[in-house]
Protein backbone atom coordinates (compact mmCIF):
# COMPACT_ATOMS: atom_id res chain seq x y z
CA UNK A 1 0.00 0.00 0.00
CA UNK A 2 1.40 3.71 -0.71
CA UNK A 3 2.39 5.63 2.09
CA UNK A 4 1.03 8.93 1.59
CA UNK A 5 2.67 12.33 2.46
CA UNK A 6 -0.54 15.05 4.39
CA UNK A 7 0.43 18.41 5.07
CA UNK A 8 -1.37 19.70 8.52
CA UNK A 9 -1.47 23.04 9.05
CA UNK A 10 -2.68 25.14 12.08
CA UNK A 11 -3.90 29.05 11.22
CA UNK A 12 -3.70 30.32 14.56
CA UNK A 13 -2.27 33.57 16.06
CA UNK A 14 -2.56 31.52 19.64
CA UNK A 15 -1.30 28.62 18.71
CA UNK A 16 1.92 30.28 16.99
CA UNK A 17 2.25 32.08 19.69
CA UNK A 18 1.86 29.01 22.26
CA UNK A 19 -0.80 30.76 24.42
CA UNK A 20 -2.54 27.23 23.61
CA UNK A 21 -1.54 23.78 22.43
CA UNK A 22 -2.45 23.00 19.06
CA UNK A 23 -5.46 20.62 19.76
CA UNK A 24 -7.04 21.03 16.48
CA UNK A 25 -3.57 20.11 14.10
CA UNK A 26 -3.26 16.90 17.12
CA UNK A 27 -6.93 15.61 15.83
CA UNK A 28 -6.22 15.72 12.39
CA UNK A 29 -3.52 13.54 12.36
CA UNK A 30 -5.71 11.52 14.88
CA UNK A 31 -8.55 10.95 12.45
CA UNK A 32 -6.08 10.40 9.65
CA UNK A 33 -4.41 7.24 11.62
CA UNK A 34 -8.15 6.55 12.38
CA UNK A 35 -9.67 5.33 9.23
CA UNK A 36 -6.50 5.52 6.52
CA UNK A 37 -5.09 1.96 5.79
CA UNK A 38 -2.38 3.41 4.19
CA UNK A 39 0.77 4.52 6.62
CA UNK A 40 1.24 8.25 6.98
CA UNK A 41 4.05 11.03 6.64
CA UNK A 42 3.24 13.85 8.08
CA UNK A 43 3.77 17.66 7.44
CA UNK A 44 2.99 19.53 10.40
CA UNK A 45 3.44 23.77 10.48
CA UNK A 46 1.72 26.10 12.93
CA UNK A 47 1.36 29.42 11.57
CA UNK A 48 0.18 32.71 12.31
CA UNK A 49 -3.25 33.86 10.78
CA UNK A 50 -1.54 35.95 7.80
CA UNK A 51 -1.90 35.09 4.44
CA UNK A 52 1.79 35.12 2.99
CA UNK A 53 2.86 32.52 5.53
CA UNK A 54 -0.02 30.56 4.92
CA UNK A 55 0.54 30.60 1.23
CA UNK A 56 4.33 30.12 1.65
CA UNK A 57 3.18 27.00 4.10
CA UNK A 58 1.16 25.30 1.27
CA UNK A 59 3.67 26.23 -1.44
CA UNK A 60 6.39 23.95 0.67
CA UNK A 61 4.16 21.28 1.58
CA UNK A 62 3.45 21.08 -2.49
CA UNK A 63 6.91 20.99 -3.01
CA UNK A 64 6.88 18.55 -0.42
CA UNK A 65 4.81 16.20 -2.22
CA UNK A 66 1.55 16.34 0.20
CA UNK A 67 -1.08 14.65 -1.79
CA UNK A 68 -3.56 16.31 0.70
CA UNK A 69 -3.35 19.42 2.92
CA UNK A 70 -5.66 20.03 5.92
CA UNK A 71 -5.74 23.63 7.31
CA UNK A 72 -7.62 24.18 10.55
CA UNK A 73 -8.30 27.54 11.97
CA UNK A 74 -8.48 31.14 10.34
CA UNK A 75 -11.67 30.29 8.50
CA UNK A 76 -14.51 32.92 10.45
CA UNK A 77 -15.54 36.70 9.89
CA UNK A 78 -12.66 38.07 11.83
CA UNK A 79 -10.41 40.79 10.25
CA UNK A 80 -7.16 38.10 10.98
CA UNK A 81 -9.16 35.48 9.48
CA UNK A 82 -8.12 34.62 6.35
CA UNK A 83 -7.33 31.03 5.09
CA UNK A 84 -9.71 30.62 3.01
CA UNK A 85 -8.79 33.79 1.00
CA UNK A 86 -5.05 31.98 1.04
CA UNK A 87 -5.99 28.68 -0.29
CA UNK A 88 -8.45 30.63 -2.98
CA UNK A 89 -5.33 32.44 -4.09
CA UNK A 90 -2.74 29.82 -4.46
CA UNK A 91 -5.70 26.88 -5.94
CA UNK A 92 -5.26 25.81 -9.53
CA UNK A 93 -9.22 24.95 -8.96
CA UNK A 94 -11.96 25.51 -6.63
CA UNK A 95 -14.07 23.00 -5.11
CA UNK A 96 -16.85 24.28 -3.07
CA UNK A 97 -18.58 21.32 -2.22
CA UNK A 98 -16.49 20.43 0.50
CA UNK A 99 -17.44 23.83 2.68
CA UNK A 100 -21.00 23.23 1.56
CA UNK A 101 -20.75 19.78 2.81
CA UNK A 102 -19.02 20.39 5.78
CA UNK A 103 -21.36 23.61 7.20
CA UNK A 104 -24.46 21.88 6.45
CA UNK A 105 -23.15 19.14 8.99
CA UNK A 106 -21.94 20.79 10.72
CA UNK A 107 -25.28 23.03 11.57
CA UNK A 108 -26.37 19.67 13.25
CA UNK A 109 -23.65 20.74 15.90
CA UNK A 110 -24.01 24.39 16.34
CA UNK A 111 -26.30 27.24 14.66
CA UNK A 112 -22.82 29.31 14.31
CA UNK A 113 -21.48 26.80 11.35
CA UNK A 114 -22.46 29.20 9.04
CA UNK A 115 -19.90 31.76 10.44
CA UNK A 116 -17.23 29.77 8.75
CA UNK A 117 -16.36 30.20 4.82
CA UNK A 118 -14.06 27.06 5.12
CA UNK A 119 -13.64 26.28 1.23
CA UNK A 120 -11.13 23.43 -0.87
CA UNK A 121 -9.66 23.27 -3.85
CA UNK A 122 -6.68 21.91 -5.66
CA UNK A 123 -3.19 23.44 -6.19
CA UNK A 124 -0.80 21.51 -8.31
CA UNK A 125 -1.27 17.84 -7.47
CA UNK A 126 -2.27 18.47 -3.48
CA UNK A 127 -6.12 18.77 -2.42
CA UNK A 128 -6.34 21.45 0.34
CA UNK A 129 -9.36 21.38 2.51
CA UNK A 130 -10.21 23.57 5.14
CA UNK A 131 -11.26 23.14 8.62
CA UNK A 132 -12.58 25.42 11.21
CA UNK A 133 -10.30 26.15 14.37
CA UNK A 134 -12.64 24.38 16.85
CA UNK A 135 -11.18 21.00 17.87
CA UNK A 136 -14.10 19.35 18.23
CA UNK A 137 -14.89 20.35 14.87
CA UNK A 138 -12.28 18.32 13.05
CA UNK A 139 -13.81 14.90 12.92
CA UNK A 140 -16.87 16.37 12.27
CA UNK A 141 -16.28 18.20 9.25
CA UNK A 142 -13.63 15.20 8.12
CA UNK A 143 -16.22 12.84 8.67
CA UNK A 144 -18.56 14.42 6.19
CA UNK A 145 -16.94 14.67 3.05
CA UNK A 146 -13.89 11.56 3.32
CA UNK A 147 -15.59 9.37 1.44
CA UNK A 148 -14.83 11.43 -1.59
CA UNK A 149 -10.85 11.97 -0.83
CA UNK A 150 -9.50 9.50 -2.00
CA UNK A 151 -11.25 9.43 -5.66
CA UNK A 152 -10.11 13.30 -5.79
CA UNK A 153 -6.73 12.30 -5.30
CA UNK A 154 -6.86 9.37 -7.98
CA UNK A 155 -8.46 12.06 -10.69
CA UNK A 156 -5.35 14.68 -9.69
CA UNK A 157 -2.56 11.86 -9.61
CA UNK A 158 -2.14 11.36 -5.83
CA UNK A 159 -1.45 8.42 -4.29
CA UNK A 160 -4.33 5.46 -3.77
CA UNK A 161 -6.19 5.99 -0.56
CA UNK A 162 -7.64 3.07 1.11
CA UNK A 163 -9.38 3.32 4.33
CA UNK A 164 -10.65 0.96 7.42
CA UNK A 165 -14.71 0.40 5.70
CA UNK A 166 -16.03 0.40 9.44
CA UNK A 167 -15.08 4.07 9.97
CA UNK A 168 -15.26 5.78 6.52
CA UNK A 169 -16.95 4.28 3.14
CA UNK A 170 -14.51 5.03 0.26
CA UNK A 171 -15.90 6.18 -2.82
CA UNK A 172 -15.01 5.18 -6.04
CA UNK A 173 -17.61 6.01 -9.23
CA UNK A 174 -15.51 3.78 -11.65
CA UNK A 175 -14.91 0.85 -9.43
N1 LIG B 1 -5.56 24.90 17.08
C1 LIG B 1 -6.32 24.94 18.18
N2 LIG B 1 -6.06 24.14 19.24
C2 LIG B 1 -6.83 24.20 20.34
N3 LIG B 1 -7.89 24.98 20.47
C3 LIG B 1 -8.20 25.77 19.45
C4 LIG B 1 -7.44 25.81 18.26
N4 LIG B 1 -7.99 26.71 17.42
C5 LIG B 1 -9.03 27.21 18.05
N5 LIG B 1 -9.17 26.65 19.27
C6 LIG B 1 -10.22 26.91 20.25
O1 LIG B 1 -11.39 27.31 19.58
C7 LIG B 1 -11.78 28.61 20.02
C8 LIG B 1 -12.37 29.39 18.85
O2 LIG B 1 -11.42 29.48 17.85
P1 LIG B 1 -11.03 30.90 17.21
O3 LIG B 1 -11.61 30.90 15.85
O4 LIG B 1 -11.37 32.02 18.12
O5 LIG B 1 -9.47 30.75 17.24
P2 LIG B 1 -8.46 30.91 16.08
O6 LIG B 1 -8.90 31.99 15.13
O7 LIG B 1 -8.19 29.59 15.50
O8 LIG B 1 -7.21 31.36 16.92
P3 LIG B 1 -6.58 32.82 17.02
O9 LIG B 1 -7.73 33.75 17.35
O10 LIG B 1 -5.56 32.73 18.09
O11 LIG B 1 -5.95 33.04 15.70
C9 LIG B 1 -10.52 29.21 20.61
O12 LIG B 1 -10.80 30.15 21.59
C10 LIG B 1 -9.84 28.02 21.19
O13 LIG B 1 -10.40 27.70 22.44
N1 LIG C 1 -18.35 21.66 13.21
C1 LIG C 1 -18.17 22.92 13.66
N2 LIG C 1 -18.10 23.90 12.77
C2 LIG C 1 -17.92 25.17 13.18
C3 LIG C 1 -17.77 25.47 14.56
C4 LIG C 1 -17.84 24.39 15.49
O1 LIG C 1 -17.70 24.56 16.72
N3 LIG C 1 -18.03 23.14 15.00
N4 LIG C 1 -17.57 26.78 14.96
C5 LIG C 1 -18.10 27.81 14.07
C6 LIG C 1 -17.64 29.16 14.44
S1 LIG C 1 -18.18 29.72 15.97
C7 LIG C 1 -16.85 29.93 13.65
S2 LIG C 1 -16.51 31.56 14.06
C8 LIG C 1 -16.36 29.43 12.35
C9 LIG C 1 -14.95 29.83 11.99
O2 LIG C 1 -13.99 29.32 12.91
P1 LIG C 1 -12.41 29.52 12.67
O3 LIG C 1 -12.17 30.96 12.41
O4 LIG C 1 -11.76 29.01 13.91
O5 LIG C 1 -12.02 28.70 11.46
O6 LIG C 1 -16.48 28.00 12.28
C10 LIG C 1 -17.79 27.55 12.60
N5 LIG C 1 -17.87 26.18 12.27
Amino acid sequence: MEKIIIGILTCSDRAAANVYEDISGKEILDFLKDVLSNSIEPVYQVVPDEKEKIMATFRMMSDRKCALIVTTGGTGPAPRDVTPEATEEVCDKMLPGFGELMRQVSLQYVPTAILSRQTAGIYKQSLIVNLPGKPSAIRQCLEAVFSAIPYCLDLIGGPYLECDESKIKVFRPKS
